[in-house]
């Protein structure tokens, strides 16, 4: 199965994003903007308002005229837009934002259980308040830091002490995520996660390469009896139903959303991959986006003060 990736927080890995080093840095005290969540706070490339449902939402917006916006609920990103105004990412039209169900598209998180299993299907990370926890400034490219800790809640499903940070980076042509995992339990932990995330794509002309030659467990047709395999397809489409883990990913992905952009999907540490297009399970949607997940499908053991960090950075050539 998957790599078991485990490491102390001293030790976190080169970032992708290149923009992260040797820069002159302006750093941005987080007070005045989080103080204000009833009306708009801005700060520089930062803003917080009220999204759908009320729910509140940071908008971060790039000096190059990207902009991404990022809900607290499930620290879920919702929209990604490239300068020339496209939204690359994709929100389903039945999404609900009440707070008590996970928001369906953007970036979803799965954690701490990828699929089914003995916790609610993607655990509960998807359906908890984040809080804000620093945001910063690079040369014009805005970040935000979103935390989560257990609490009774995450507690009735999962009986350990955690803390997970989610720093979103805005680029000009890319948006990292970084996840990282820690242990603050006295005694060691398991879990499995994955980014879920919605391109918005048409679904008959995409296509996804870097595939080949990955063990696969493909869940057409039976979801509960995944069939194990080898990818053969150099570039993969999107038929029909597709729901498809591929175990020892690449470090990058290339998706030809069918709508004129060609996207990299690199990832540091994410070591697995999923393709997932509903077809006509969703048939008021299937059409408009694809799924390509960053996964970790084999569980992750991490020791009390331990963390494990992740990154995925989606590009626009
Ligand atoms: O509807 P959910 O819970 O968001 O899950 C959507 C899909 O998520 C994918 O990651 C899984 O591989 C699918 O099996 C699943 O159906």
């Amino acid at each position: 199965m998957a790599t078991i990736a485990a490491m102390t927080s001293s030790s976190v890995p080169t970032p992708l994003s290149s923009s992260n080093s040797g820069h002159r840095r302006h750093r941005r005290p987080m007070g005045v903007a989080m103080a204000s969540l009833g009306g708009k706070a801005a700060s520089l490339g930062l803003e917080i308002v009220e999204g759908d449902g009320g729910l509140p939402k940071v908008c971060l917006s790039s000096d190059h005229g990207s902009k991404t916006e990022i809900y607290l609920y499930g620290a879920c990103v919702t929209s990604w837009q490239v300068s020339s105004g496209k939204d690359l990412l994709f929100v389903r039209p039945d999404a609900v934002f009440n707070g008590k169900k996970p928001i369906s598209g953007g970036i979803p998180h799965c954690f701490p259980q990828f699929g089914p299993g003995p916790m609610q299907q993607h655990g509960f990370a998807r359906n908890m308040n984040w809080s804000i926890a620093a945001s910063d400034e690079i040369e014009g490219d805005p970040s935000v830091t979103l935390e989560l800790k257990d609490d009774s809640y995450s507690h009735s499903m999962w009986d350990f002490y955690f803390k997970a940070l989610y720093k979103v980076t805005l680029h000009s042509k890319s948006l990292s995520t970084v996840l990282t995992i820690t242990n603050m339990d006295k005694k060691p932990f398991s879990f499995s996660s994955a980014l879920h995330t919605y391109f918005r794509a048409s679904a008959a002309d995409a296509s996804v390469k870097g595939l080949k030659g990955c063990k696969t467990l493909n869940k057409d047709p039976d979801p509960s009896n995944p069939l194990e395999g080898e990818e053969e397809r150099e570039v993969i489409t999107f038929p029909g139903f597709v729901d498809c883990v591929y175990l020892g990913a690449p470090k990058e992905l290339q998706l030809d959303n069918g709508l004129g952009d060609i996207l990299t999907i690199q990832n540091m540490n994410w070591p697995d991959a999923v393709l997932w297009n509903p077809h006509l399970q969703m048939e008021s949607c299937y059409k408009d986006f694809v799924c390509v997940e960053n996964a970790q499908i084999g569980k992750v053991h991490l020791e009390p003060e331990q963390s494990w960090v992740a990154e995925q950075l989606i590009s626009i050539i």
